[in-house]
């Protein structure tokens, strides 16, 4: 069911933009990032379907929502505890999962695609979706490096897509990038915008230009780190303490790769060395095709350029 509102949008001085409110979502893909979205939407009053190939991915997702959910509520509600368990119980009763993306769809005011980094796999889903989803039914993806012109291009809803570029861990990282194409309807616009909001998150606006903001100026450092080590000029270990003691970052950038994902890392590398073979840049890293071919993920298969068992 959607909801149309009007609102004075602060950047327009008087002008009425409208939006879609949205309150059903559906969210594609219940790996770390899937997980992430539907626990924050859930938490916000969203009602969440996640939707993934797998149903034990699904209860894995739903798990980890579950124990995140009761760390949040221990610390926010520890002077109520009965607020807390209130809160609890409505932000899981929100959740719902399902393996047919086509079936759930129906009643959808927005899809959120956050599976894996490779256009294809991205335009076989949304070309399926765009024949059974409602008309109003925005389609946005949280793609990491692909360009959303060409994923929307397997649809017919080029003005009702758009980029919702979450962080990993979601519910921790306060940034969504939201991307718009030169397709992308100001409505549209400025519905993922409101959505973001209503997740609690601050918004930056992207035009779909490769990595968008964040992953154009992280991606160059983290690939730069990692030749460097390939060079032997530093151990992992000490590029890592450099760029936390250094540079005041959380994590160092191999900590950071195996964090986000090393089979990511990779699909993002791949696309760009391929759309620009001559830029040293993006050349390819022989040590993280190394890892990604013997499945060393990162944390999430527990062994990256670290171990984590
Ligand atoms: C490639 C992609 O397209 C784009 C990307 O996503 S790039 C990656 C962006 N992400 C980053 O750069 C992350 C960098 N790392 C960090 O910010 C921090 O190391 C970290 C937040 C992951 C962990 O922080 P750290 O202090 O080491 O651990 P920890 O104390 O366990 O966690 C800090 C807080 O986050 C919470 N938290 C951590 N992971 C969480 C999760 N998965 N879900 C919910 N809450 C979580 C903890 O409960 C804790 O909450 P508190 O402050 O209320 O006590
Ligand atoms: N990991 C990060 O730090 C990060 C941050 C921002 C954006 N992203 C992007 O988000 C997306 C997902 O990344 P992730 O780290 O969550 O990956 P992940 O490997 O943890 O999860 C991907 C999930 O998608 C599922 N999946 C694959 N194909 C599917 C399909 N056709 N239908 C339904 N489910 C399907 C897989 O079973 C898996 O559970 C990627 O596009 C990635 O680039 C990742």
């Amino acid at each position: 069911m959607a909801f149309f509102t009007h609102h004075i949008c602060r950047g327009l001085s008087s002008s009425a933009v409208r939006h879609v409110v949205i309150k059903n979502v559906t969210i594609i893909g219940g790996g770390q990032m899937g997980a992430g979205i539907a626990q924050v939407a859930a938490s916000t009053g969203h009602a969440v379907t996640l939707v993934d190939t797998n149903e034990d991915i699904l209860k894995k997702a739903v798990k980890g929502i579950e124990g995140n959910l009761k760390r949040v509520v221990k610390k926010k509600f520890a002077d109520k505890p009965e607020a807390g368990e209130e809160f609890l119980q409505k932000a899981m009763q929100n959740v719902s999962i399902s393996t047919d993306a086509g079936s759930v769809v129906q009643g959808t005011d927005l899809v959120v695609e956050a599976i894996v980094e490779n256009l294809k796999v991205k335009q076989d889903l949304f070309g399926g979706l765009d024949k059974v989803a409602p008309a109003h039914t925005i389609f946005a993806s949280n793609t990491s490096s692909l360009s959303i012109t060409d994923i929307a291009s397997s649809t017919n809803r080029l003005d009702r897509f758009g980029g919702l570029h979450f962080f990993n861990p979601v519910p921790v990282m306060r940034l969504v990038e939201v991307i718009a194409t030169s397709s992308t309807s100001q409505e549209t616009f400025d519905s993922l915008l409101n959505f973001s909001k209503m997740l609690g998150k601050t918004s930056v606006s992207c035009k779909d230009t490769p990595g968008f903001i964040v992953n154009r100026l992280l991606l160059p450092y983290i690939l730069d780190a990692v030749r460097m080590y390939e060079r032997g000029d530093g151990s992992k270990e000490d590029i890592d303490i450099a760029m936390k003691l250094g540079c005041g970052y959380p994590m160092g950038p191999f900590e950071l790769s195996d964090y986000v994902g090393l089979d990511t890392m990779k699909f993002i590398m791949d696309g760009w060395s391929a759309a620009n073979p001559d830029n040293p840049m993006f050349a390819q890293s022989e040590v993280l095709n190394k890892l990604v071919a013997e499945g060393k993920f990162g944390k999430k298969t527990g062994e990256g350029f670290y171990k984590y068992k």
